[in-house]
């Protein structure tokens, strides 16, 4: 039986070691408040992707602990529907419809199909796809893709979204609607993100905090609340405030980074 503490993410002095000699990540603590949306920002190889998928389940930390909910991450995955996985390719199956990929995980769980239809409908309408149902993913752009690739992680209702770099494929307008709809989708949905970024703005953008992690190994070097208001309009990017706020992350991404490994 699953607990359900109101943290919902904490790692917990978590070291990852890889073949007895990589070491991904270093001594790192972090603690995430529900509804919040976090961004881990860090250099390529950081462990960001390293941190992210063990909260997924997939990797046990080397020493600390990783827990969802006051859980291990396997028992969450396998006991509830509370956490899903974006990535950042949108890994669609090309022989079902839009539809049909938005059902499958839904199908996998059984249930009511009636139910689960309604449900997919609804998050498809969500991302702006309700006249798509029917199409294929190869007449679907990039960031349409993306769109079903969301639709069918928000289709289980989960607690926890973990988006590891989903946007960085797709051109910059492509990038900053998606931005604009994730926030959208964050607020109706009330859920806890988890999206890894080395993109500095982005960020920014979307962030309630940010979590900043050093050069391998990965450390968490500081923590910056964002305290700029929601709803974020891209307007927003030529407030004096928001270039403040990428100013004092980039700075503190490059002093987290002196002297280290860059991969
Ligand atoms: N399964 C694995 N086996 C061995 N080494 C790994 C494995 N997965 C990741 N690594 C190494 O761990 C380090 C961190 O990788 P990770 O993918 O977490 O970084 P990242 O910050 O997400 O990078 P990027 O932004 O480029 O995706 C890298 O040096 C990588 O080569």
């Amino acid at each position: 039986m699953v607990k359900t503490e109101r943290e919902v993410v904490q790692f917990q002095q978590v070291d990852k070691v890889f073949n007895n000699e990589i070491i991904a990540l270093s001594d790192f603590d972090l603690s995430i408040r529900e509804g919040e949306l976090v961004c881990f920002l860090g250099p390529s190889g950081c462990g960001k992707s390293t941190a992210l998928r063990m909260v997924a389940g997939l990797g046990e930390a080397t020493a600390g602990s990783v827990n969802v909910f006051g859980n291990h991450p396997k028992e969450m995955i396998k006991e509830t529907n509370d956490i899903a996985f974006v990535f950042q390719d949108a890994n669609l199956l090309p022989w079902r419809t839009v539809l049909d990929n938005v059902l499958l995980p839904l199908e996998l769980r059984g249930g009511d199909k009636k139910e689960h239809k309604k449900e997919a409908i609804r998050v498809l309408e969500m991302v702006g796809l309700k006249d798509y149902l029917k199409a294929y993913p190869r007449q679907l752009s990039g960031g349409m893709k993306m769109r079903v690739s969301i639709a069918r992680a928000l289709a289980a209702k989960p607690k926890l979204l973990l988006m590891d770099e989903p946007f960085a494929a797709l051109d910059e307008i492509t990038r900053q609607t998606l931005q604009m709809e994730l926030l959208d989708i964050w607020q109706k949905e009330n859920m806890t993100i988890l999206f890894v970024t080395h993109n500095v703005y982005e960020a920014v953008f979307l962030s309630t905090r940010i979590a900043v992690m050093s050069a391998r190994p990965g450390r968490l070097t500081s923590l910056i609340d964002i305290d700029l208001p929601f709803p974020r309009q891209l307007s927003i990017r030529t407030d004096a405030r928001f270039t403040e706020y990428v100013d004092l992350a980039s700075e503190k991404l490059e002093s987290g980074n002196e002297g280290r490994e860059l991969v």
